[in-house]
């Protein structure tokens, strides 16, 4: 799960850059350290195209590696779901995508730019990122879906726009002050479902070409759980997407799965999780 590295749906990354700059940090919750290039190429477009070329990982000497010579690549705007047992590396992967960490061997690439290469800046502006509720801060409706626009400001057409999208609307128009309610610290004054749909409705507002998206795995009634499926089909339109599936159906969204194990990456067929590969899933606890 990436709760731990993301509590307010922006990367707490402070960038180090070789010139001992730092550039404007986010919200800060934990601290990964990477270091940013002097010659960081700024990237204002980017369609969507993601490549993992021999990319090996661990987090320690003495650890065996949790990404071994990974390759993937994902065609601009196609979704592809990865699943695999706990532990084994599907945050990981995403986190070298957001450059919480680098590789140590390989390299990762989108539209063709060396990531190494692109300013953290530019790179978390076109790579978004919803996970579980711990997205969500204490602060109104509003700020929580035009989070990026915070420091400046916020457009509410958009923000409209984007909990209508996000099926939303529903429930903050019967909230008492609507979008400037405030929802308690981590959005503690919503039911699960709502602040799901609130963190979709965040990166509709985002719009990045490419989406990583971490399921949650609480469970939620029917109704809420349609809502919030219908809303994550709004968000993977239009865009790259990569989601770390828990359940059959999200993995269905998906164009191509793949299956992450033993550092190793495998494409599973969609067609073999229909036909009781699921089950054996399921029984190995990989998919609910
Ligand atoms: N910061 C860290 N320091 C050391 N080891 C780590 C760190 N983060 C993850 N690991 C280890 O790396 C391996 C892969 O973890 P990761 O979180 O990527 O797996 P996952 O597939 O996302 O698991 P889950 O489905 O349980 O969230 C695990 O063995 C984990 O213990």
């Amino acid at each position: 799960m990436l709760h731990l590295m993301a509590s307010v749906g922006a990367i707490s990354a402070i960038p180090i850059r070789r010139s001992n700059q730092l550039t404007r940090g986010w919200f800060l919750e934990i601290i990964t350290i990477v270091i940013e290039e002097v010659n960081e190429v700024h990237v204002e477009f980017v369609a969507g195209e993601v490549k993992f070329c021999n990319v090996s990982f661990g987090y320690g000497d003495s650890t065996p590696l949790v990404l071994n010579k990974v390759d993937l690549y994902i065609k601009a705007g196609e979704t592809v779901a990865l699943v695999g047992p706990s532990g084994g590396g599907k945050t990981t992967l995403v986190k070298l995508l957001l450059r919480l960490y680098d590789p140590l061997s390989g390299h990762i690439l989108i539209d063709n730019h060396d990531i190494h290469s692109v300013s953290l800046e530019h790179l978390r502006t076109h790579v978004g990122l919803v996970t579980q509720d711990t997205t969500l801060f204490s602060g109104t409706i509003a700020e929580n879906i035009g989070y990026r626009d915070l420091l400046t400001k916020i457009d509410m057409e958009k923000v409209k726009f984007a909990a209508q999208t996000a099926n939303a609307v529903e429930f903050i128009e019967t909230l008492s002050e609507g979008y400037a309610t405030n929802i308690g610290p981590r959005g503690s004054l919503l039911s699960g479902g709502q602040r799901q749909r609130l963190a979709i409705a965040r990166a509709l507002y985002q719009n990045p070409s490419i989406l990583v998206l971490d399921e949650a795995t609480s469970a939620l009634d029917t109704r809420s759980e349609m809502l919030v499926r219908q809303a994550l089909q709004q968000l993977t339109k239009d865009r790259t997407v990569i989601v770390i599936a828990h359940r059959l159906e999200t993995v269905l969204m998906a164009e191509r799965v793949f299956l992450l194990n033993d550092g190793k990456l495998q494409e599973i067929s969609r067609s073999s999780l229909q036909d009781g590969l699921h089950d054996s899933l399921a029984s190995s606890g990989i998919l609910i």
